[in-house]
């Protein structure tokens, strides 16, 4: 039996005449976090709605959880949560009974005050959600997906806005909820973020898979050419190579000690992720079908 939590083939999604999403095959093991990336427009939203079950797909077949999220009921759906990139709107309670309230939802919910913990909001039960911060009430957001207990987590750009602690604080949460076994699906444009926490990346434009693989050998990352660049006389020299290693050994015969401001630079995700998508970066956009539509179910 394939242990896939997601699993879709050849999937399809035209507005008019235009596909925002044009074939994509994905595979996504039982506790994996899986990343995806692109530019706007790619077509990262309409594929991540279809297996939410929010947009009906024109082709092509998925399985969420062994079922097709078009026609998956109630039990299903308990066993996702969804941290969506709007905040939720919340009724004017203080932050712990908006919890228990939503917790009363789902047939077997996580505990309430463990929950606020987990997301570093214990301190905040009292308030109401419109005092936080935006950091906290992202952190409540995050709460809310995960208060049911899910298998799997959807994670919509879930940090825009956070400060670089922040950040690396939510980051220690999601490899919390990684390490218990969720399954983590996150859409984000943090190049670094996705370094931090997916097993794989997978990179779109204009609808397609262009890559996938892990933030380490995306796109052929690790097997790529080094820069290696040292000083010298005061000037400053460079050399592109296969075997960084021997070019520094060689290097290091020539000098006594240090060699002064050595450098050896691989390529790093970004430069990677920027030449993957390069030809998308003007007309991305452009490619349009027509108004845009309200989700369909
Ligand atoms: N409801 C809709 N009606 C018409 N066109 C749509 C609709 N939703 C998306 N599109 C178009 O489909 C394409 C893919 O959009 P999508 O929102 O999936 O991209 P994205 O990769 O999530 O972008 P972003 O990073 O900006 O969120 C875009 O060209 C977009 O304009």
């Amino acid at each position: 039996m394939s242990t896939a939590v997601i699993e879709a083939s050849g999937l399809l999604k035209k507005y008019g005449d235009h596909a925002a999403v044009a074939g994509v095959d994905l595979s996504v093991p039982r506790g994996e976090v899986f990343s995806v990336l692109g530019p706007n427009g790619a077509g990262k939203s309409t594929t991540v709605e279809i297996l939410e079950g929010f947009r009906r797909r024109d082709g092509g077949t998925v399985r969420v959880l062994g079922a097709d999220p078009q026609s998956a009921g109630r039990a299903w759906r308990a066993r996702i949560g969804i941290v969506w990139q709007q905040e939720t709107l919340l009724p004017k309670i203080p932050v712990r009974e908006v919890l228990r309230h939503f917790a009363g939802h789902y047939p077997a919910p996580h505990n309430v005050d463990a929950t606020l913990e987990l997301v570093g909001l214990a301190e905040k039960a009292r308030a109401l959600p419109e005092s936080l911060s935006g950091g906290q009430r992202r952190r409540l957001d995050v709460a809310l997906g995960i208060i049911g207990g899910p298998e799997l987590l959807f994670l919509d750009e879930p940090t825009t806005g956070f400060d670089p602690r922040a950040r690396r604080d939510f980051w220690a949460l999601i490899g919390n909820l990684a390490e218990q076994g969720t399954t983590i699906l996150l859409t984000t444009h943090y190049l670094e973020e996705a370094e931090a926490l997916a097993d794989r990346v997978c990179v779109m434009a204009r609808g397609r898979v262009r890559a996938l693989g892990s933030p380490d050998t995306l796109g052929g990352r690790a097997t790529a050419q080094a820069t290696v660049s040292w000083s010298q006389d005061g000037v400053r020299r460079e050399v592109l190579t296969d075997e960084p290693t021997r070019v520094v050994a060689d290097l290091a015969a020539g000098f006594t000690g240090e060699i002064p401001g050595l450098r050896v630079h691989r390529p790093t995700l970004e430069e990677v992720y920027l030449g993957l998508i390069e030809d998308t970066v003007e007309t991305e956009d452009a490619g349009d079908g027509g108004e845009r539509t309200e989700a369909l179910a």
